[in-house]
């Protein structure tokens, strides 16, 4: 069985905004997978769909043969912004990702059980930090706070890691660190994996797999031999509909952008 599995899925906003048309794809355990394509094109939808944030309109969405959002099926988040909680400690954000087990946060704070406080531990060493477990998160650099932000959502344990645009606000140098932490994470412990990028350099060395999608449908699937520049190209500019910007085509890489702000549903 695969450990995602989308059957045509279709979101559709308001009237006649679609999102999301009609996409099916698997995912098979321990795969980490990179969804790419242009602003507007349906990644945070697709991401905030699988993470039961947003519910479709259309189609069938299961976490290990489960409807999503049922109990018994967690998935793990990781944010464009880390939102840490910037006077605590890394090892006391870490520990926040087992609130889902705990339930509320003063019971984070005093009451965690050894467990809870062990895969903190744990998860802060995957991710390079258990040196700096004491350490404010207020003090870290922006590399090191997503990291820590990687670490919450591993104690979380969960079935299925989203992360929605997790380097677009660091350096190459720090983006290129976080994505080889996220990676060992999902690797060591078999970790089923869906990042959206907009770097496609840093995603092309990262991914294993890629989603490319354009105007809500799925446009490419396909690993890295198969991702070729011209697919890339047709990705972002859309040389094989429109025409439009084609001329720019290969000018430079796409760059990051904020996520699409939408209120509903978050
Ligand atoms: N909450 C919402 N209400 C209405 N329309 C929305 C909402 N969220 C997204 N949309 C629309 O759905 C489409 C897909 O948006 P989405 O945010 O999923 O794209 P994206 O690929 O993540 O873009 P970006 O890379 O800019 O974050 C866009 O047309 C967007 O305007």
């Amino acid at each position: 069985m695969p450990a995602v599995s989308l059957q045509n899925v279709t979101k559709v906003y308001g009237e006649d905004t679609v999102a999301l048309e009609d996409v099916t794809f698997d995912i098979e355990q321990g795969e980490f997978v990179v969804v790419l394509g242009p602003s507007g094109a349906g990644k945070s939808t697709l991401l905030r769909i699988l993470n039961g944030l947003t519910n479709p309109t259309s189609g069938t969405v299961e976490i290990n043969d489960r409807p999503v959002g049922n109990a018994g099926s967690a998935v793990g988040m990781v944010f464009q912004m880390h939102y840490l909680i910037e006077s605590m400690s890394a090892y006391r954000n870490a520990l926040t990702g087992a609130l889902g087990r705990t339930g509320s946060l003063a019971s984070v704070l005093t009451l965690n059980s050894k467990g809870d406080k062990r895969a903190a531990l744990e998860a802060l060493d995957t991710v390079g930090l258990l040196e700096e477990a004491e350490q404010r998160a207020s003090s870290m650099s922006g590399g090191q706070k997503q990291r820590v932000g990687i670490a919450r959502a591993l104690v979380q344990d969960p079935d299925l890691l989203l992360a929605d645009e997790p380097v677009s606000s660091l350096d190459p140098k720090a983006a290129r660190d976080v994505m080889g932490y996220m990676k060992r994470a999902a690797e060591d412990r078999n970790l089923t994996t869906l990042a959206s990028l907009h770097q496609v350099n840093i995603a092309r060395e990262f991914g294993d797999r890629f989603i490319g999608i354009r105007d809500g449908e799925v446009f490419f699937d396909g690993d890295r031999d198969d991702l070729s520049m011209e697919i890339v190209d047709d990705l972002y500019y859309g040389t094989d509909t429109e025409g439009e910007l084609a001329s720019d085509a290969g000018e430079g890489q796409p760059t990051a952008t904020a996520s699409t702000d939408g209120g509903e549903e978050r």
